[in-house]
């Protein structure tokens, strides 16, 4: 998947605005996130192994928050034959815009359903996947449990979710400890204090991470009968939720 380097934040802004999944970030997303993001290539791998284990013949697979498609093209790979459905949802045109042409590099048989949608509006039925990838954390706090909710109504019974997500700790020594390991990930990838900086406060109102504890309790009161924390490296988690 091609990809430009992601310079967005390497010169100073007279002013911070609220990082947006736009045209420019798109263009660079790839990039972006494989350096932001520690053990990205592996989650996204393991998405594909899941769907191996978990997805049924007939089944539909939401992928929510799809970006340029790269959980989507994990799972699919895997799920030949099957004659299942992705659904591939992203509320940034931009996104949609440059994931369609990453879908249509490789052929499948596997039909997948691109749309730019609010997730928060789409109907989920008959799934034995779920995926939200760095998702959730953009999504206003008091809308996270009635998603949460809606996606537990439309699993099927042994139906899969998978949440990943960066991770907030209520104790400070390790809240502090975690976010400074990241942030030698950001510098050894190249990133410089003024990006780190200027990107930190771009994200300040937009993305909000929940506590390990509130992501548990949330898919608990929601009806999940198994939960663990699949892979965790400094303050990025991925966690599975099976119905
Ligand atoms: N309410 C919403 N409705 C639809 N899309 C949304 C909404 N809010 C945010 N998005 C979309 O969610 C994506 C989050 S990125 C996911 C990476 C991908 N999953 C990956 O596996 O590469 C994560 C990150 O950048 O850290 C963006 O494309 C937004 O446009
Ligand atoms: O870059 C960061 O500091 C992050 O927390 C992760 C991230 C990755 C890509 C877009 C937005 C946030």
């Amino acid at each position: 998947m091609n990809s430009q380097q992601d310079k967005i934040y390497a010169h100073a802004a007279d002013q911070i605005t609220d990082f947006q999944f736009d045209q420019r970030v798109a263009g660079v997303f790839n990039d972006m996130i494989r350096r932001s993001v520690p053990g990205y290539a592996q989650i996204i791998n393991t998405l594909g192994d899941f769907a191996h284990r978990f997805v049924t013949p007939n089944s539909n697979v939401y992928d929510l928050g799809s970006s340029l498609g790269s959980a989507t093209l994990s799972i699919r790979r895997q799920i030949e034959g099957r004659d299942c459905q992705i659904f591939a949802i992203d509320n940034s045109q931009s996104m949609i815009d440059r994931c369609k042409e990453n879908l249509t590099a490789y052929v499948s048989d596997t039909q997948v359903n691109l749309l730019c949608a609010d997730i928060r509006d789409i109907n989920i039925e008959n799934a034995s996947m779920v995926v939200l990838n760095f998702t959730l954390q953009f999504l206003p706090v008091n809308d996270r449990n009635a998603l949460i909710k809606r996606i537990y109504e439309g699993l099927l019974p042994g139906g899969v979710l998978v949440i990943s997500e960066k991770l907030f700790f209520e104790d400070t020594q390790i809240q502090t400890l975690l976010d400074e390991q990241h942030l030698d990930f950001k510098r050894a990838n190249g990133y410089s204090e003024l990006e780190i900086s200027q990107k930190r406060s771009a994200l300040e109102n937009v993305m909000r991470p929940d506590s390990l504890t509130i992501h548990q309790q949330r898919l608990n009161d929601n009806g999940f009968s198994h939960f663990s924390v699949w892979f965790q490296c400094f303050n990025f988690a991925s966690m599975v939720a099976i119905k």
